[in-house]
């Protein structure tokens, strides 16, 4: 698909959902500027420009691995609460900005914790960030709580037990993220037990950096409502049928899955099929700043490399809305909206 003006102008104009993406790794080199500023931290450089290579990957990346070192950049920006409440608003900012209209942003809170911030201060200051983004911007959202899965299993639960108390204050899932090719999701079964009890839903990054297994293990183990990437489900049709029987949406990030290497390039990349097939693909950034992109640069990919219409980009935006861990009163009005601007669009949905 050539991505000329007119489709431009529908990509701007669509409502778009971000179910996917990583507080931390969406932050503005500008902000780490100033914080570093006001912190007296020294930088290796003193430009937004300048800081891009430390905080972004490039296409040579070669692994989740090596995606992840990344985010110890800005970590140490991120201990406090106003900091962490500013770069929430400001991503939601970011997200007004390309007509994102609902998005769900996940955060690690034992991550922002080496400096005396508890867990429930670090939620409470992204949901504080949110909200306001929320007020100001117009962009209905919601807070993921991730459990790292190199973090010892006592720390985890904690995590756990945090988000399970702003259970309808904001927290509207909790997931499994960093090395899993190092850490299998069968680790984790017990560790999500009180959340498959509490009926706060789960989703689990899976099928990124290892294989179909463990999209299984994820679904049938875990309990995940929706799996984060399942890239590589492909690998197995078995799993493949499991997953689109059950309806489980899939939070795909394509450029992030690029970069790495969750495939080996985008002749192979399995979004169009997996749409074609009825598998519920959405499409989402993953971290703004360390993939560089923007949910209308994913789409504009999409339908340069592997060939997407206006409309199948319309219908990942409904299958957003569709997954979203919203109120189904909410799902239905954002759900609305996408479809009156289709209609004045000309994109059937
Ligand atoms: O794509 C990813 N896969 C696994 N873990 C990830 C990905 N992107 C970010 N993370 C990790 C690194 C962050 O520090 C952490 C919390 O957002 O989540
Ligand atoms: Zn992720």
């Amino acid at each position: 698909m050539v991505v000329n003006d007119t489709v431009k102008h529908q990509l701007a104009a669509l409502p778009k959902a971000d179910l996917h993406v990583h507080l931390d790794g969406s932050v503005k080199p500008e902000t780490v500027l100033d914080l570093a500023a006001r912190k007296g931290i020294q930088l290796p450089a003193n430009t937004a420009e300048g800081l891009l290579p430390y905080m972004q990957v490039t296409d040579e990346c070669e692994s989740l691995v090596e995606y992840l070192s990344k985010f110890q950049f800005v970590l140490r920006f991120m201990q406090d609460a106003e900091s962490i409440e500013r770069i929430a608003f400001e991503l939601i900012e970011q997200a007004a900005a390309e007509n994102v209209i609902y998005m769900e942003v996940r955060f690690g809170p034992h991550l922002h914790t080496s400096e005396g911030l508890t867990h429930d201060d670090a939620i409470a200051a992204a949901l504080r960030g949110l909200k306001r983004g929320e007020e100001r911007f117009g962009v209905a959202t919601g807070l993921i709580v991730i459990c790292m899965r190199h973090e010892p299993e006592t720390v985890n639960r904690e995590v756990i037990a945090a988000a399970l108390r702003f259970q309808g204050q904001g927290v509207v899932a909790v997931d499994l993220a960093g090395d899993e090719a190092g850490y299998p999701a069968a680790l984790f079964h017990e560790l999500f037990r009180p959340a498959r009890e509490s009926g706060m839903p789960v989703t689990i990054h899976a099928g990124e950096a290892a294989g179909a297994a463990n999209i299984e293990e994820a679904v049938t183990g875990l309990g995940a409502w929706r799996l984060g990437h399942g890239v590589r489900l492909k690998e197995d049709g078995r799993v493949l049928a499991l997953v689109r029987e059950r309806g489980i949406p899939l939070e795909m990030c394509p450029l992030s899955n690029m970069q790495t290497k969750a495939v080996p390039g985008w002749a192979s990349y399995p979004l169009r099929d997996y749409l074609r097939q009825g598998l519920k693909v959405t499409v989402n950034t993953d971290n703004r700043t360390v993939s560089d992109t923007t949910m209308t640069k994913e789409y504009a990919m999409l339908m340069a490399q592997c060939g997407l219409t206006v409309e199948e980009i319309a219908a990942t935006i409904r299958n957003s809305l569709d997954a979203a861990f919203a109120e189904p009163s909410k799902r239905e009005a954002l759900k609305a909206r996408l479809q009156s601007v289709c209609e004045e669009l000309g994109i059937a949905l």
